[in-house]
């Protein structure tokens, strides 16, 4: 048999060629390459072993026509189009523990150094000009530490915080009551943490609701004298506007691990008052490049020698007898998990999963596991089928598997209902003909559609004239409807619209249909 052959890409600890070899694998080491280069090259591998230089575009995987999975030696994965690389069959897995106490320590290094200006201060001192009267610093202890995000590494720099005698405030959705006591945090609204924080840290993975999350509003209304460490991920904050900010004084300091456009080599922020920056090392320890290196290549080489799966992030863990019959049932699950998650508003406390008919005899962990998956995946880099029952535990969200099989209008069903503090919501779905996974229930109302890339949902008055005025708004911007799903609780009451379209929606457009006679939602939706 011919050994599987890896690509390391990007700059790994040496530690990972070795296993790669240990354990049956060829490996070139080859970084620093051009997209074009790498697309040139990517058709011989089998396994592609990446931080986060390389992006993994649509480009590179419809070249890379042997490759089986693509290893993140890290967590953030939004350098791999994942949902391009799911449809090509390539498993995307990171590795997302082993670098969390290096980037949690960095985002905590940088307050220190705002705190005491330590960056200037130690240019100014090595240029000879003693510059002691120049650098006034604020201490720590006693003021609020504000988190944006408390996974994993959010709750490790809580927990650093704590022990440098801060307060420590968190925003997240996914964070629980009981969770935020148990990491010794106070929960708080966005508003609230940018109202009461001195030092503000963000810890979420980017995401279409984390992009731009300290937009320029956001900075302008923040609490005077704020500062801002960001080890996360550039998209997070509005560049300009922060550059704004420190100019004007509103904000006290500013220090990014990261940015909006990497490798930074002209950043606007450069040369701003009270600004200190680090070129993405949040991850760059000895320890942790060790970590991710060695579980990147024990993860990818098993999955390549022995069909393996780990920490993946497109797919379940399932033995091969099960596999085939639940296939169809993880794609519903994963799909109706993931529209509760969009269209359910408000904290999230509660999630029931229940099979009828056919779907009540099968394994419920891997549907369960994918429903979680589905829902939890837009907060998080590091969720996968297998982690999100665990994670969904952690954060305190009570997860119960009701089984059915009382005869229904289906002979298969599969029902998820969220509680969130503003009430019951619950979307229904079965396979036609045993494979195709189909929605047949949105909050109540009967339906039948696809859920699948980008889609409109719509709820509004059952008027007449109410569809041809969508149609033909949607056609005055060139915007392709795929299909057209239509449902209703009772002739003239509430009505729903599901339209799948052939591209994402610009928010105006969004905005523009919520304006139209009789609308009461409007809502983008991916899949
Ligand atoms: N600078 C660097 O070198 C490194 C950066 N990172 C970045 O850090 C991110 C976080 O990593 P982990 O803590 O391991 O991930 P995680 O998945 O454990 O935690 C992310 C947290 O963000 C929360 N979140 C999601 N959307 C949110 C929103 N709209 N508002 C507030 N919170 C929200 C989630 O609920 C979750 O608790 C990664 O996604 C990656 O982008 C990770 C490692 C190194
Ligand atoms: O693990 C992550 O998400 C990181 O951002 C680390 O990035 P790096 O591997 O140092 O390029």
């Amino acid at each position: 048999m011919t050994k599987p052959k890896v690509l390391i890409s990007d700059k790994m600890d040496p530690n990972a060629a070795r296993i790669f070899e240990e354990r049956g694998c060829e490996v070139d080491v080859i970084t620093g390459e051009t997209p074009e280069e790498l697309k040139a090259r990517i058709g011989e591998y089998h396994g592609l072993a990446i931080r986060s230089s390389t992006t993994v575009t649509r480009e590179i995987l419809d070249a890379a026509t042997n490759l089986k999975v693509i290893g993140r030696a890290g967590i953030g994965v939004d350098n791999v189009d994942i949902p391009y690389a799911s449809g090509k069959g390539v498993v995307v897995m990171n590795t997302p523990f082993g670098n969390s106490i290096t980037t949690a320590e960095h985002a905590i290094a940088l307050m220190m150094a705002l705190a005491r200006q330590i960056p200037a201060a130690n240019t100014g001192t090595q240029a000879g000009q003693w510059p002691k009267k120049d650098f006034m610093g604020v201490e720590v202890t006693g003021k609020t530490f504000g988190l944006i995000g408390a996974g994993n590494i959010g709750s490790i720099a809580a927990s650093r915080a704590i022990g440098l005698r801060m307060k420590v405030i968190a925003y997240d959705p996914f964070l629980t009551e009981d969770r935020a006591i148990e990491i010794g945090v106070e929960k708080v609204d966005l508003d609230t943490l940018l109202q009461r924080a001195d030092f503000v840290s963000l810890h979420t993975p980017l995401t279409d609701e984390t992009r731009n999350i300290l937009s320029r509003e956001r900075l302008e209304g923040a609490r005077p004298g704020i500062r801002i460490i960001n080890c996360a991920r550039g998209g997070l904050i509005d560049e300009a506007a922060l550059k704004d900010c420190l100019e004007s004084g509103h904000v006290a300091g500013a220090a990014l691990d990261v940015f909006a456009q990497e490798p930074a080599k002209d950043n606007p922020l450069f040369g701003a008052p009270n600004f200190i920056c680090t070129p993405h090392l949040g991850a760059s320890t000895t320890e942790a490049q060790v970590n991710v290196a060695l579980q990147v290549a024990e993860q990818l080489s098993d999955y390549l020698v022995n069909g393996g799966v780990t920490n993946a992030l497109n797919m379940p863990s399932l033995s091969a007898e099960e596999a085939p019959k639940l296939k169809p049932y993880m794609a519903l699950a994963e799909g109706l998990g993931s529209l509760v998650g969009q269209l359910a508003h408000g904290n999230l406390t509660k999630i029931s999963i229940e099979r009828e008919g056919a779907a009540s005899e099968l394994n419920g962990k891997p549907i369960t596991g994918a429903v979680l998956a589905g829902l939890m995946r837009r907060y998080s880099d590091t969720v996968n089928m297998v982690n999100a029952p665990f994670l969904a535990k952690e954060r305190g969200l009570e997860v119960s598997e009701i089984r059915q099989n009382r005869d229904g209008a289906f002979n298969t069903l599969i029902r998820v209902s969220v509680e969130t503090d503003q009430g019951t919501r619950s979307v229904a779905g079965t396979l036609f003909g045993n494979e195709a996974p189909r929605l047949v229930e949105i909050f109540g109302i009967g339906i039948e559609a696809e859920l699948k890339g980008h889609m409109l949902y719509i709820v509004n008055d059952d008027k007449p004239g109410f569809i041809g005025r969508i149609g033909t708004m949607l056609g005055n911007h060139g915007i392709n409807i795929g299909t057209f799903n239509l449902g209703r609780r009772d002739a003239g009451g509430e009505a729903v619209l599901l339209l799948s379209l052939d591209e994402a929606l610009d928010p105006a457009i969004v905005a523009e249909a919520e304006a139209l006679e009789g609308v009461k939602m409007v809502k983008g939706l991916a899949f």
